[in-house]
């Protein structure tokens, strides 16, 4: 499959793939140049979520919903800060008009513009998205200025050149470098994020990349919630006391991360420090236990997925956000497969048998997305709780 788009009449912007794919359109937020592997996301709605989630570090995302920006921006649905390395690049089907939304604070071009990211629209996502379907996610870049000239054959180059994201470790870019308290509750309409009294067990949050509402979703079943940076040691940890450990998800490849991570990860399981995983919390977790975690062609980008609580039978529709995934066919004896999506099959959840450790590949923080998964985080805080 091959798709072509004929040039805008002015363009200002240009995505350019690796295999010399060219579409033109028109510029939306920061000009400038942004590289990275292309993937899409289905999410009808939540796109401030998904453009300040840190896990997309280094992708550049295509929206298959046409209409991005219609309810503007506002300083509430970020899930990390405005100096965050999450997307540098978008595309849109839609030049973005004006926002009508009770909440908007913004329009998204300026917005984007504040926080770097590169955008085109009037492209033909519909087709991008099917071609990311046939062939995998390809590397490209998005260019945007508004004299419209741009060298095409370096900008191919450039998408070739790069060097994509297996066996990259990209949670030590995103990661806070220095340990915090965080005290955000969850979202309340009409209140907004209150502040927890913080006087259930005792959370520390090893920061891969984390969003945001991870950690309101944990001060929201009255946790105290302590977030250290990627590297932690294990003394480190302990030293905080912690009830349980939250290990959560975060950019690049799980296998490259995990070689800092996992030596923690298994000292925690060893010590049976009861421990959570999300994402790619939940494939370091897997590494730790011996498992093995691969690339996926397409990825899993958005916010309807469904996924089987194989414990209960019951199914949740879920966000999802990840383009690697733990092998459930190789999975040790120790480790039983607890989640899978009904999608693909591919696995979306363990249990160790001999530690008091789970994790699941998908969001239950959502955000954007259903709140079907919000369980996961009283599961484990029930756990703690049973267990003091
Ligand atoms: N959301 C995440 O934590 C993503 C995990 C990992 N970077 C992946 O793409 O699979």
């Amino acid at each position: 499959m091959k798709i072509s788009q004929a040039p805008a009449e002015r363009p200002t912007a240009v995505l350019v793939l690796a295999d010399g794919t060219t579409l033109y359109g028109q510029g939306v937020g920061a000009a400038g140049e942004a590289v990275g592997e292309v993937c899409f996301n289905t999410a009808m709605s939540g796109y401030q979520e998904i453009l300040t989630d840190l896990s997309y570090a280094g992708q550049l995302i295509t929206f298959t919903a046409p209409h991005i920006g219609n309810v503007g921006v506002n300083a509430d649905d970020v899930e990390s800060d405005s100096k965050s390395m999450a997307a540098r690049g978008a595309i849109f089907r839609a030049v973005p008009t004006n926002p009508s939304n009770y909440r908007a604070q913004l329009d998204i071009s300026p917005w984007m513009r504040r926080r770097g990211i590169v955008g085109i629209s009037g492209i033909d996502t519909r087709a991008l998205t099917a071609l990311i379907r046939e062939k995998g996610m390809p590397h490209g870049v998005v260019a945007h200025n508004l004299s419209g000239q741009f060298d095409i054959e370096s900008l191919k180059k450039r998408a070739a050149e790069w060097a994509g994201l297996e066996g990259r470790d990209l949670a030590k870019d995103v990661t806070t470098l220095t340990p915090y308290a965080h005290t955000e509750n969850g979202w309340e309409w009409n209140k907004g994020y209150g502040a927890h009294d913080g006087s259930g067990p005792h959370i520390v949050v090893i920061d891969y990349g984390v969003k945001r509402n991870i950690l309101r979703r944990l001060a929201a079943e009255g946790c105290r919630v302590s977030v250290v940076p990627a590297k932690a040691s294990y003394e480190e940890i302990m030293e905080k006391n912690p009830d349980g450990v939250v290990l959560s998800n975060g950019p690049g490849d799980p296998a490259a991360t995990g070689e800092y991570a996992v030596p923690v990860i298994r000292k925690l399981i060893e010590n049976k420090i009861p421990t959570l995983g999300i994402c790619l919390g939940h494939q370091m977790l897997a590494l730790a236990a011996g498992a093995k975690t691969k690339k996926m062609p397409q990825g899993h980008h958005g916010a309807n997925h469904p996924v089987k609580d194989l414990s209960t039978g019951k199914v949740e529709v879920v966000s999802m956000n990840h383009g690697f995934t733990v092998d459930g066919a190789a999975l040790p004896a120790n480790v039983e497969e607890t989640h899978v999506s009904l999608f693909d099959g591919t696995n979306c959840g363990i249990a160790m048998k001999d530690a008091p450790a789970f994790s699941v590949q998908h969001h239950p923080e959502a955000s954007p997305g259903p709140e079907d998964s919000f369980y996961i985080f009283k599961r484990f805080v029930d756990g703690l709780r049973k267990a003091a």
